[in-house]
Parts: structure tokens; sequence; C-alpha cells
């Protein structure tokens, strides 16, 4: 980030008399971190979504962003992969580090960084194609493999890994957008694991699903963190409370509370946390 932009988040600040007494600037994890993120701003145009967020993501964990609808979320979610680059009117401030590394740095790769922090969104969203070609897209874009082999056992070991091997492997080169609303989900995080990521973003992946789809997921979500570090954003408390390690409450576009996720639930710090997760507001 510039100066120019540092100095101008910072004015913003101190204009910003509707914010909590927040963990902003405190670390949020104690061993290995991820992902840190340090006074980061969101805006679309005027409009400021996400204010002087700081956080860290530990690796090998599930963390979860819960809160009310339109707190900034999803936009924080979309900061750690770049994907708010996309829209036009939005702009990103601060500092955000992967493995210790600036992702807004203008030497970074885009297209290299979202295959490093993969994204699985709201609605499953399958390409127009067979089971196997949305799994291999991916691995082949990137230059990932050389042979057919390699890429069938990587197609093979993604599709086992997100939990749909069996129930798909007859069938391969049948329409991925064919399968039902739970296996799609599970298809788009076989192809967000194809390419070997790091870090998995999703953005309530089970929200479209039914009970039994969801659980599904929740229990893929749990396996997958043996291997990836996962950040989850879901409206669901009960989901939070289920998959996740730990937890940040997110309010009008500031983070208010991040901590492991029994104490968020049990014995939050702030007022805000505790009204939200006991159903006060949101
Ligand atoms: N593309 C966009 N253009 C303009 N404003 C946007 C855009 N996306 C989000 N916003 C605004 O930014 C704020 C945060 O939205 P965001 O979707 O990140 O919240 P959220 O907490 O994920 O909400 P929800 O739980 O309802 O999905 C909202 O006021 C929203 O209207």
């Amino acid at each position: 980030m510039s100066d120019e932009q540092h100095t101008e988040s910072a004015h913003d600040h101190a204009q910003d008399h509707a914010r909590p007494d927040t963990t902003a600037g405190k670390p949020t994890v104690d061993g290995p971190v991820k992902v840190a993120s340090r006074h980061v701003d969101v805006f679309y145009g005027e409009k400021q979504a996400i204010k002087d967020v700081s956080l860290d993501i530990a690796p090998n964990e599930v963390t979860a962003f819960i809160g009310p609808s339109g707190c900034g979320k999803s936009t924080f979610l979309r900061a750690l992969n770049r994907m708010n680059d996309i829209i036009d009117i939005c702009r990103v401030t601060g500092d955000i580090r992967l493995d210790g590394d600036d992702i807004y740095d203008r030497r970074v790769d885009v297209v290299q960084l979202r295959a490093r922090v993969g994204m699985v969104f709201q609605k499953p969203n399958p390409f127009p194609k067979s089971i196997y070609e949305n799994v291999a897209y991916g691995p082949r874009i990137h230059g990932l493999v050389a042979h057919k082999d390699e890429l069938d056992e990587i197609v093979h070991t993604s599709l086992d890994r997100a939990g749909l091997l069996n129930e798909v492997k007859d069938r391969l080169e049948t329409p991925g957008t064919g399968l039902s609303g739970g296996q799609q989900q599970r298809l788009c995080i076989a192809r967000a694991i194809a390419v070997s990521p790091e870090v998995i973003l999703m953005d309530e992946p089970c929200s479209a699903l039914d009970p039994i789809a969801t659980a599904k997921i929740e229990e893929l979500i749990d396996e997958l963190r043996e291997n990836y570090t996962i950040v989850i954003v879901t409206h669901s408390m009960q989901q939070a409370a289920r998959v996740s390690q730990r937890t940040a409450f997110f309010h009008l576009g500031h983070l208010v509370e991040m901590g492991d996720t029994e104490t968020i639930f049990t014995n939050p710090e702030h007022r805000l946390t505790q009204g939200y997760i006991t159903g006060r507001f949101g």
C-alpha cells in the first residue's frame, strides 16, 4: 500500500466515532499465523464496508466469520484472495500477508494468489462441463501436470478428498451440473483442492443446501483442515460452533472480537457479541 493510502485511512479512522472498543491492532492468534491482516479498510466508492480490521488466521484451523447481514464478512473474506479486484468501485487499503508476503504487492500474480488461496461460493457454481473437466481445468491451466496419468491422479485424489469420488467415479464424463446441490458443492470443493491451495475461503458454502448435504460439507470441512487453512463465512451460529476452532465477530464493518470459538460462544468479552450470539439482534 502506498503512503498516501495509509494516510487516508488513518484520517478516516480518526473520523470514525462509531468505532467500538475492538481488538484492532492486537494479534488474535497465539501460535503460527498463515494470514495476517493489519488495519484493513475496504471501500465501495465512498462507502466504507470494512473499517480498520486487524486479525490473524492460524494454519490448519477453521476460522469462522460471523455477524449480522451487511457487516462486511464477505467483503473481508474476498479481500483475502483479492477477489474484490474484479469489482471496479472496490478499493482495499491496509496490509494483508500470506506467510509474511504482502498479497497486494504489485508484483503479485493474482491468478497464482487465487490458486494458493482458493474460494468456494455460496451457490454451487460448477462449469458447464463434465465432472472430470471441472476438476481438471485448474491443474491444466496452472501447468501442474505433464501427462494425462498425472491429471487423472489429481482428479481422483481431489474428488476423494472432497468426499465425492465414490458417488461419481462411474460417471466422470457426465455434466457436473447434473449432480445434486450438495454434490455440486463438493465438486466445487474438489475443484478448489485440485490446484493444491494452502487456504480455502468459503462464503456461506451450505446456505443453498439441505440439512443432510450441509452435514456432509461440515464433516468435510473438519477433515480438510488437516491439510488446509480454512476461513468460512456463515450465518449459522450453530455451524460456526460446530466447524470452527476460532471465531471472528463483525459488526458494521468492524471486527468486534475474535477468539477461540468456545470462548466466543460461551463467554464473549463484548456486549455486541453477546447480543448477537444470544439472538438479541442480527
Ligand atoms: N459490490 C458491491 N458494491 C457496493 N456495495 C457493496 C458491494 N458488495 C457489498 N457491498 C456493501 O458492503 C457492505 C458489506 O457487505 P457484505 O456482503 O460484505 O456483508 P456480509 O456481512 O457478508 O452480509 P451478508 O451476511 O448479508 O452476506 C454492505 O453494506 C453491502 O451493501
